[in-house]
C-alpha cells in the first residue's frame, strides 16, 4: 500500500519536474519572443542598436523607445534640435524598472505553477492511494460477507437443530381470562408452566394433563409469539411449519392466531418478523419474496377470502393451486391483506362468543429465498 511519506516522492517529483521544465519553457518561449517581437519591431523601425551583446538592453528599452521612436519619429529631428524633447521619450530607468516588474512577476507565476504542481502531485497521490484503500475495502468487504454467509449458515443450521430439540409437534396450552359466567361456576384448574390440574363437578379424580408449555391468562401476545418464532423462522430457512389453534367456541382462537390492531397475534407478528428477517437477510445476498393466501372453510366447503366474489372451491388435492396468491412485499401489503380476509370471514354470535368464526380459518405464506452469492437456494415453503 501507498504510505503518505514515501510515494508522494515518486509522483510529486515525477509530476513536478515536467511541469517545471514547462514552466520554464513557457517562461522562454513566453519571454523571449516578447524579446524578439519587440526587438524585430525595433529592427523595423530601422533602430541601429540590435548588435547581440545591446540586445538584452536593447530587448527592452532601445525596443520601447523604439516604439516611442516609431511614434516619434518626425519629433527626433526635434529632438536633435531641442534637449526637451528627448526628455518626451519615456527614460531609460523607466524601462529597467518595468522589466525588473516584470521579471518579478514572472518569478512569482513560477512560484505560484509550482505550488500548483507540487499539489497536484499530492492530489495525484491522494487519488491512488484512496484508490488503492477502495481495492482494500471491497477485498476486506467481500471477506466479510463471506464469512457472515458462513456464519449464518451455521447459525442456521444450530437454530434448525435446536427447533427439532424442542420437538417437532409441540402443543401448548393458552388459558384466557375467565368471562363472567365463568367466574360463577366452582370449576377450578391449578397449573404450573407445563401441566394442569382440574377437577371436574361432580367426579372424585382429579385430571391432570402436561403439556410443553402453558401459558397465564396474564401472559400476553407476545408471550405466546415468543414460544413459536423459531418455527417462522424455519419457514424462511426452508422448512414446512404449520401453527393452528384448537378449543372451543369462544376459547380464544382467533384472538391468538390474528388478534387485534392493539393486540396483535400470531399471524401479523410473523409477518413483521418475517420482514425483519428479510432486511437482516439481504444485506449478506438474500433475495426473499413472500406472498399468502386466506382461505376458510365453512360448512366443508372452501372459500377464498381474496377473491372479489364469495366462490365455492372444490376440495382436492389441488385445490391450493387456485388460492389467490397476494404479494407481501411491505407492512402495508400485510394490513391489506388481513383487512380484505377479514372482511370476508363468516361469523355469527354464539353463547360464548357475540363475533364467532364460524368457520376454520386458514393463512398461508408463501416464501421464496435464494442467495446470490452462495447460490444457496430455499425452496418455495409456507406456514398454515
Ligand atoms: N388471552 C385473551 N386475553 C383477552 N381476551 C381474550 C383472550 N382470548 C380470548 N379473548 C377474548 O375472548 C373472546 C373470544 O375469543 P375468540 O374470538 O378469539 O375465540 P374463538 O376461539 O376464536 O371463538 P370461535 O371459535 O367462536 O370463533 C374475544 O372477545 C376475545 O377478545
Amino acid at each position: 500500500m501507498q504510505r503518505r511519506a514515501n510515494p508522494p516522492t515518486r509522483s510529486a517529483a515525477a509530476a513536478a519536474t515536467p511541469l517545471i521544465a514547462k514552466t520554464a519553457g513557457r517562461t522562454n518561449a513566453a519571454a523571449t519572443p516578447l524579446t524578439e517581437k519587440t526587438a524585430s519591431r525595433a529592427n523595423a523601425t530601422g533602430t541601429k542598436n540590435n548588435t547581440p551583446a545591446s540586445r538584452s538592453a536593447a530587448n527592452i528599452a532601445p525596443a520601447t523607445t523604439t516604439i516611442r521612436t516609431g511614434q516619434a519619429t518626425r519629433s527626433t529631428s526635434r529632438s536633435r534640435q531641442t534637449p526637451t524633447a528627448t526628455l518626451r521619450g519615456r527614460p531609460p530607468t523607466s524601462q529597467a524598472t518595468r522589466a525588473s516588474t516584470t521579471q518579478t512577476q514572472l518569478a512569482e507565476a513560477i512560484e505560484k505553477l509550482r505550488k500548483k504542481e507540487d499539489e497536484l502531485g499530492v492530489a495525484n497521490w491522494t487519488v491512488a492511494e484512496l484508490r488503492q484503500k477502495l481495492a482494500e475495502a471491497e477485498e476486506l468487504s467481500e471477506a466479510r460477507l463471506k464469512k457472515n454467509i458462513e456464519l449464518e449458515s451455521v447459525v442456521r443450521h444450530l437454530h434448525d437443530e435446536n427447533v427439532n430439540l424442542k420437538g417437532k409437534i409441540r402443543v401448548q396450552l393458552r388459558f384466557r381470562p375467565l368471562a363472567k359466567d365463568e367466574m360463577l361456576t366452582n370449576q377450578l384448574a391449578i397449573h404450573t408452566d407445563n401441566s394442569i390440574t382440574w377437577q371436574l363437578a361432580g367426579r372424585k379424580e382429579p385430571k391432570c394433563a402436561a403439556f410443553q408449555h402453558i401459558f397465564k391468562d396474564s401472559d400476553t401476545q407476545l408471550d405466546v409469539f415468543d414460544q413459536v418464532k423459531d418455527l417462522i423462522a424455519s419457514v424462511v430457512h426452508g422448512y414446512n411449519v404449520a401453527i393452528f389453534a384448537y378449543g372451543q367456541t369462544g376459547s380464544g382462537k382467533t384472538h391468538t392466531m390474528r388478534g387485534s390492531v392493539q393486540q396483535p397475534g400470531i399471524i401479523p407478528n410473523a409477518f413483521q418478523m418475517l420482514f425483519d428477517m428479510k432486511n437482516a437477510l439481504q444485506d449478506i445476498g438474500y433475495e426473499i419474496s413472500y406472498s399468502a393466501s386466506f382461505v376458510e372453510v365453512y360448512n366443508e366447503a372452501i372459500y377464498d377470502l381474496l377473491a372479489p366474489n364469495r366462490t365455492k372451491l372444490t376440495m382436492s388435492d389441488h385445490v391450493r393451486e387456485q388460492f389467490i396468491r397476494m404479494p407481501i412485499d411491505e407492512m402495508q401489503a400485510i394490513n391489506d391483506f388481513l383487512r380484505k380476509a377479514d372482511a370476508k370471514r363468516t361469523t355469527a354470535a354464539t353463547k360464548h362468543n357475540e363475533e364467532s368464526s364460524r368457520s376454520h380459518a386458514i393463512c398461508l405464506l408463501f416464501v421464496n429465498s435464494s442467495n446470490k452469492f452462495s447460490g444457496e437456494f430455499g425452496m418455495e415453503r409456507d406456514k398454515k
